[in-house]
C-alpha cells in the first residue's frame, strides 16, 4: 500500500503554510504528516504548522527541489517507517522551489511503491498576480504553475469577482488544472488529498535543470532581546521596496510578555500576537532579489532596532523594579 504524497508549491508568501494548516484543521480523522521546507535556516513555517500537528518535520537551509533532495527522501522514509504510518504526507516546498525537481526526486521507482506523488498543488497569490505586472513573466512563478495538478487561489477577498474570474480562466484555460478559490470556498479536502494522479503523470525521469540559486538573497537575523515597534516599523519602511518576503517571531519591547508573528509579502505587512510560549527574543527571515537587497545594511538597521529594545527594556525594568 503506497502512501499518497501531495506537494504544495507556490511563490514566496503565496499562502502555502496557510493552506496546509487549513488542510490539517479539516483533516476529518486522517493522519496527515507534513514536511516543511524553508530555504533559510530559521524555519518559521515549521513552527506555525506544529501548532496544528505533531507530525511535522522541517527541512531548512536549502531547497527540496535541488540541494535537499536526499534529505527529502530520507525524511519520507522516516515518516513511512513510523507505526502507524501517516495516511497522507504533505510536502511544503520553499517559495523558490521548482516542483519539477521534487517530482523528479519522488519518481524513484523503489520509493514509489511506498510513497506515490498524487498531486502538486500550486498556491497563487491572486492579489500579487493582479497587481504585479511582471509576475506572469517570472520564470520561477511559471515553473511552479506548470507542474500543478490543482491551483489554489489565495487572497481573493479584496478583488472584484470579474478580476478573479479573469485570473481563473488565464490560469486554467480549458478548466485544467482545476482552480479553487481558498478565500471564498471551503477547501475540497477529498479532492486535494484523495485524487490519485493518472499513471505516468509524475514519473518523468529526465534530468531537471537546477534553478538559479543566486536570484534571491536572505538575511536570517536573531536577537536575544525584544525590539522596539517604532524602530522595526522604520526598518520595514526603509527596506519595503527591496524585501519580497519577511516572516518572523518577535518580542516587542512594548509587549514583552507575548510573541508576535510578523508577515510581509510585497507591500502587505501584518504583526499579530501569537498564542502559546515561544523562544524569547526575535527570529526573522528576510528575502529579496539579490540584485536589490543590501543584507549588510539591513542587518545593521535591525541590530540598531534591537539595541533600542535593550535600552527600552532596561528603562522599563528600572521604572517597574518588581516586573
Ligand atoms: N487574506 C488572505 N491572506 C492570506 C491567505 N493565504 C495566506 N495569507 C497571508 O499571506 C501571508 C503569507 O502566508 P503563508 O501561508 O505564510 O505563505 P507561504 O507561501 O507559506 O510563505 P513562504 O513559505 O514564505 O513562501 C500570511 O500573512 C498569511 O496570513 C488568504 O487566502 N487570504
Amino acid at each position: 500500500m503506497s502512501t499518497p504524497v501531495v506537494v504544495v508549491t507556490g511563490y514566496l508568501g503565496a499562502g502555502k503554510t496557510t493552506l496546509i494548516n487549513a488542510l490539517l484543521a479539516d483533516a476529518d480523522g486522517r493522519h496527515i504528516a507534513a514536511i516543511v521546507n524553508d530555504f533559510g535556516a530559521i524555519n518559521i513555517d515549521e513552527e506555525l504548522i506544529r501548532t496544528s500537528t505533531d507530525s511535522v518535520i522541517g527541512l531548512a537551509n536549502g531547497c527540496v527541489c535541488c540541494t535537499l533532495q536526499g534529505d527529502l527522501l530520507r525524511t519520507l522514509k522516516l515518516l513511512l517507517a513510523r507505526t502507524p504510518p501517516p495516511d497522507h504526507i504533505v510536502i511544503e516546498a520553499s517559495g523558490i522551489a521548482d516542483p519539477s525537481g521534487i517530482a523528479h526526486a519522488l519518481a524513484d521507482p523503489v520509493l514509489w511503491k511506498t510513497a506515490r506523488l498524487d498531486a502538486v498543488v500550486c498556491v497563487v497569490d491572486a492579489e500579487d498576480v493582479t497587481q504585479t505586472s511582471e509576475r506572469r513573466a517570472d520564470t520561477l512563478w511559471r515553473a511552479q504553475l506548470a507542474g500543478a495538478s490543482f491551483v489554489v487561489l489565495s487572497k481573493t477577498s479584496g478583488l472584484e469577482a470579474a478580476a478573479v474570474a479573469q485570473l481563473t480562466s488565464a490560469l486554467s484555460p480549458n478548466g485544467k488544472p482545476p482552480v479553487i478559490d481558498a478565500d471564498s470556498e471551503r477547501l475540497p479536502i477529498d479532492l486535494l488529498l484523495d485524487a490519485p494522479a493518472p499513471p505516468g503523470r509524475f514519473t518523468a525521469t529526465e534530468t531537471v535543470a537546477p534553478h538559479r540559486q543566486d536570484r534571491f538573497t536572505k538575511l536570517e537575523w536573531r536577537s536575544d532581546g525584544a525590539i522596539v515597534l517604532s524602530a522595526l516599523q522604520g526598518v520595514i519602511a526603509e527596506f519595503a521596496a527591496s524585501v519580497v518576503r519577511a516572516k518572523g517571531i518577535l518580542h516587542l519591547a512594548e509587549r514583552p510578555d507575548r510573541a508576535h508573528l510578523l508577515q510581509l509579502v510585497g507591500q502587505r505587512v501584518t504583526l499579530e500576537p501569537m498564542a502559546g510560549r515561544h523562544e524569547p527574543g526575535c527570529r526573522l527571515v528576510l528575502i529579496g532579489e539579490a540584485a536589490r537587497l543590501d543584507t549588510t545594511k539591513l542587518a545593521e538597521r535591525l541590530d540598531a532596532a534591537a539595541e533600542a529594545g535593550h535600552t527600552a527594556t532596561a528603562s522599563l525594568a528600572r521604572s517597574h523594579p518588581s516586573a
